[in-house]
């Protein structure tokens, strides 16, 4: 757990010493392509591997490579501020138009935030036959809460986000109304998780959904979580 937390921050501080005395665009390739060129710069999916994934994170997210080949699951990319047609979807019937063109220029997916190992490493799975989600989720140093384990925030937001899309999915735009966590045992900071979700009922604009997170080894229980996710309404506005 400690060589990875150790590699990130290391990664981390190498960044930052590189960036001392040179221009944005001159540190940032995907800047400089969208400052001096025409250029369509191609924005990064964050759910696949990168330096900082541990030797457990990189099997887990083969194996299930592997379970997509046959198309049973499908591996959901992952965006910091890409619009999709989802957050397009949201943006139109849900937000004002100047509110989006003044404020949301700087938004980003608050999971997706970090450097990366830093935060929020993940991926997720999805089956459709099956109706549910599996998240590969190694929790970094940056969120830590009592000292080597996990915040429960974190925890909760990873959660959101794993059983959000396990929702999201058949129900198109929804919000979480209600989440219910158990927290049974901490996780430790920089380690793998698994969170598997499943939808277990839809009534009218409610989905109901289930999630625990495990150890890789499945073993150790480390919370379980219910939630109820609403698919939005048109006609209401949320403000
Ligand atoms: C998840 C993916 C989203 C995709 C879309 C965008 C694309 C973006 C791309 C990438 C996303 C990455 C993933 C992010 C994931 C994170 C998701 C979150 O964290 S969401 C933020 C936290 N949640 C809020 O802030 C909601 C605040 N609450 C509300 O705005 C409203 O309460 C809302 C919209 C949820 C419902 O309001 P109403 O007016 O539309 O509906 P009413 O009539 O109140 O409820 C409908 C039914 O549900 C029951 N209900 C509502 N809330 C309930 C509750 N808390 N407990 C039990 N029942 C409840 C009601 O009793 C009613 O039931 P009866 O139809 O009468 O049987």
């Amino acid at each position: 757990m400690l060589r990875s937390c150790t590699a990130a921050l290391r990664t981390l501080q190498a960044l930052r010493g590189r960036r001392e005395g040179v221009s944005p665009a001159a540190r940032d390739p995907v800047l400089a392509r969208r400052w001096f060129s025409t250029e369509k710069v191609i924005p990064k999916d964050h759910a696949l591997p990168n330096p900082s994934w541990s030797k457990d994170l990189r099997l887990l997210f083969d194996q299930f490579m592997k379970k997509c080949e046959d198309g049973s699951w499908e591996r959901l990319p992952s965006y910091k501020s890409k619009y999709t047609q989802k957050s397009e979807d949201f943006k139109t019937y849900f937000l004002d138009s100047k509110l989006v063109k003044e404020q949301l220029s700087q938004a980003q997916l608050f999971t997706r935030g970090y450097e990366d190992g830093l935060g929020f490493e993940y991926v997720i799975f999805y089956n459709d036959d099956e109706k549910r989600t599996v998240c590969l989720f190694q929790g970094g140093p940056y969120l830590q809460g009592v000292p080597g384990f996990l915040h429960g925030g974190a925890i909760a937001t990873m959660i959101d986000a794993a059983v959000g899309m396990c929702a999201a999915i058949p129900g198109g735009i929804v919000m979480t109304a209600n989440l219910n966590i158990n927290f049974k045992r901490p996780i430790p900071l920089c380690s793998v998780v698994v969170i598997n979700s499943q939808l277990d009922k839809i009534e009218g604009r409610k989905l109901f959904l289930s999630c625990n997170v495990r150890s890789v080894d499945e073993k150790i229980l480390y919370s379980e979580a219910t939630g109820l996710f609403i698919k939005l309404d048109p006609e209401k506005s949320l403000i």
